[in-house]
């Protein structure tokens, strides 16, 4: 079976496919400092605990945090007895191609995405993805990665306006019922709500008018679903698009290693 890990700059996800379906998912921060010793505790209780008898065999790995990927490889290595495929790394391939600027660094987290986008509904897409950042990925006919757009995440916003105003308190994300705000949090929420609805808006309708053709937008991330009912942002949301993404570039490499 399968290991994909999807480390992101707050949380880091793993899931076990068992070629047809995930048959569990568990999220923990994301920590460079945490050991493989660590992690293969955490993975094993967390198996027992729920009855899940996997063999793991194979493992990929995408992490927008360069350092986390050495204890996770001593992880595959260690415990698993396996070579991971690293996304962005020699030795993993993708199935798409990346257009963009020479010396570019593409957030892996990206180029899965992209991967995932067109491996689940063809190109001309835009990939939208609530994370530490929100990401739009721009995915052209032929599924290769042609840029996109790097904008502050929602709780980095907020975090931001706590961080540099004595006054303002920590805020949880959620939909105001008005755009007035009558309160310090409601306006907050206002700002960072509904500011975001238009962001969202406004970026796809550019890139639209760029790309000069008709976009899909598919969402993914934890806070997109909170987004997508409020307002008719986007096509389609996956939950799992990342991990889908881990899947179809393992099979991509696995086959070719065959
Ligand atoms: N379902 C959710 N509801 C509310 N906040 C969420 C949810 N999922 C993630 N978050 C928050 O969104 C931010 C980004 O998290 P995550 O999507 O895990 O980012 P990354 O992939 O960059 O690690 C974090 O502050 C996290 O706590
Ligand atoms: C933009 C990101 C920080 C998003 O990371 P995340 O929100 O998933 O933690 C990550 O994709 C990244 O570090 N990108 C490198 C620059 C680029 O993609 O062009
Ligand atoms: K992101």
């Amino acid at each position: 079976m399968l290991l994909a890990i999807d480390c992101g700059n707050t949380n880091t996800v793993f899931s076990i496919w068992d070629g047809k379906e995930f048959i569990a998912t568990w999220r923990t921060s994301t920590e460079w400092k945490r050991t493989a010793d660590q992690y293969y505790v955490w993975l094993n209780t967390l198996m027992r605990l729920q009855n899940i008898d996997a063999d793991i065999t194979d493992m990929i790995i995408s992490s927008t945090v360069p350092r986390v990927v050495f204890n996770l490889r001593v992880l595959a290595d260690r415990y698993f007895n396996t070579r991971p495929f690293v996304v962005g790394k020699p030795g993993c391939d993708l199935p798409i191609d990346v257009r963009v600027d020479g010396g570019t660094q593409v957030g892996p987290d990206r180029l899965v995405n992209t991967v995932a986008g067109f491996d689940l509904y063809g190109g001309d897409l835009i990939v939208v993805d609530f994370g530490t950042a929100t990401t739009f990925d721009v995915v052209a006919d032929d599924g290769a990665y042609i840029g996109g757009v790097i904008a502050p995440g929602v709780n980095l916003s907020l975090e931001a306006l706590h961080n540099a105003a004595a006054a303002l308190p920590h805020v949880d994300i959620s939909k105001p019922q008005n755009v007035i705000g009558t309160n310090t949090v409601a306006c907050m929420q206002s700002g960072v709500f509904w500011g975001y609805v238009g962001l969202v808006r406004e970026i796809c309708e550019r890139i639209r008018a760029e790309r000069a053709r008709p976009m899909r937008v598919i969402a993914t991330g934890g806070l997109a679903p909170l987004f997508q009912q409020a307002v008719d942002l986007f096509d389609d949301y996956q939950d799992e698009l990342t991990m889908h993404g881990l899947t179809v570039i393992h099979d991509y490499n696995k086959d070719k290693a065959e």
